[in-house]
């Protein structure tokens, strides 16, 4: 499997099942999607999602429909919300099937939440995801999966990294920003590359940044100097 990184900006998410992991995936995807979580039951947190989100209809709204389609009646619920993805999360094996068939033969991507990938024979198809354990440092993102294998230590490894790319994001801002105005200063693209190279690299620039954007700067055009001088 090769991660790919999604834009779902614009996009409808059609989760079925508002369950513990309904309401995980509905949230997660909220952050950029509008949601539309089907199900006969809703977890604590979906109400509260639905409730303190924004309106309905927009980016980052959550939207509750309550009902149990059966198997038959799920690509009817496809077909209507018009999703770029459908997350199968019922705690019905059957329903969860017709999810990912519907989703399959409308050719959108499909999620399904309960079935590892040792449980799967002849792989899953490129449009059948995985949700990845995710790390942020705006604009950094670090995903993680470990094939279906082992959730649990998606999670564990996801904690861990957390800690490694605190300020990656501060990082990945400065060191945009000083390869642009390189690249305007007319700098050969050696000289370039090495310089920023050793920015991302350099500690002096990562505590810096701890301190303060400026600090980082200073620090940064130091280590930037020391590479054109030379
Ligand atoms: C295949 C996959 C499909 C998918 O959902 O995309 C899948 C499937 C299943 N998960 C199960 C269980 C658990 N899942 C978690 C947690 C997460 N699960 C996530 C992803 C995935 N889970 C995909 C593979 C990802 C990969 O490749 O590693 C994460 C990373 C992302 C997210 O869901 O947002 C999120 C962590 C988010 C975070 O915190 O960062 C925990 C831990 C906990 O809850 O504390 C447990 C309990 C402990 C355990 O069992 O490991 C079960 C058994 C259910 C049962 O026993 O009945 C199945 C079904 C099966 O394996 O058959
Ligand atoms: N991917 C993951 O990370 C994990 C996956 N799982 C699997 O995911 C499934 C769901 O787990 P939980 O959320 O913990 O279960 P849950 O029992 O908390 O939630 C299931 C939800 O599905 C709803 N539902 C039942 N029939 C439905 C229908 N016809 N249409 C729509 N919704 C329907 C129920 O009302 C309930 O809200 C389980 O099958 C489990 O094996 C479990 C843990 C983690």
């Amino acid at each position: 499997m090769i991660p790919l990184y999604h834009d779902f900006d614009g996009e409808a998410v059609l989760v079925f099942g508002g369950g513990a992991v309904g309401s995980r995936k509905a949230s997660r995807f909220a952050d950029e999607a509008r949601v539309v979580v089907v199900s006969p039951a809703f977890d604590d947190r979906l109400g509260d999602l639905a409730e303190g989100g924004a309106a309905e209809g927009d980016a980052g709204s959550v939207e509750l429909v309550r009902a149990a389609p059966d198997p038959d009646a799920v690509r009817g619920w496809i077909d209507r919300v018009d999703p770029a993805l459908v997350v199968a999360a019922t705690d019905d094996a059957a329903v969860n099937a017709a999810a990912e068939a519907g989703a399959l033969d409308a050719g959108v991507l499909v999620n399904r939440t309960d079935v590892s990938a040792a449980d799967r024979s002849g792989g899953r198809g490129a449009r059948s995801v995985v949700v990845p354990a995710t790390v942020e440092d705006d604009p950094v993102r670090v995903a993680l999966s470990t094939g279906g294998a082992s959730p649990a230590l998606a999670k564990a490894l996801r904690e861990r990294i957390e800690a490694e790319i605190d300020g990656a994001g501060a990082m990945a801002e400065l060191s945009g920003t000083l390869r642009a105005e390189l690249k305007d200063r007319g700098v050969a693209p050696e000289k370039r590359r090495e310089a920023i190279r050793r920015v991302v690299r350099s500690e002096g620039v990562w505590k810096g940044l701890q301190k303060g954007d400026s600090y980082g700067r200073q620090e940064a055009d130091s280590v930037i100097e020391e590479v054109l001088t030379r």
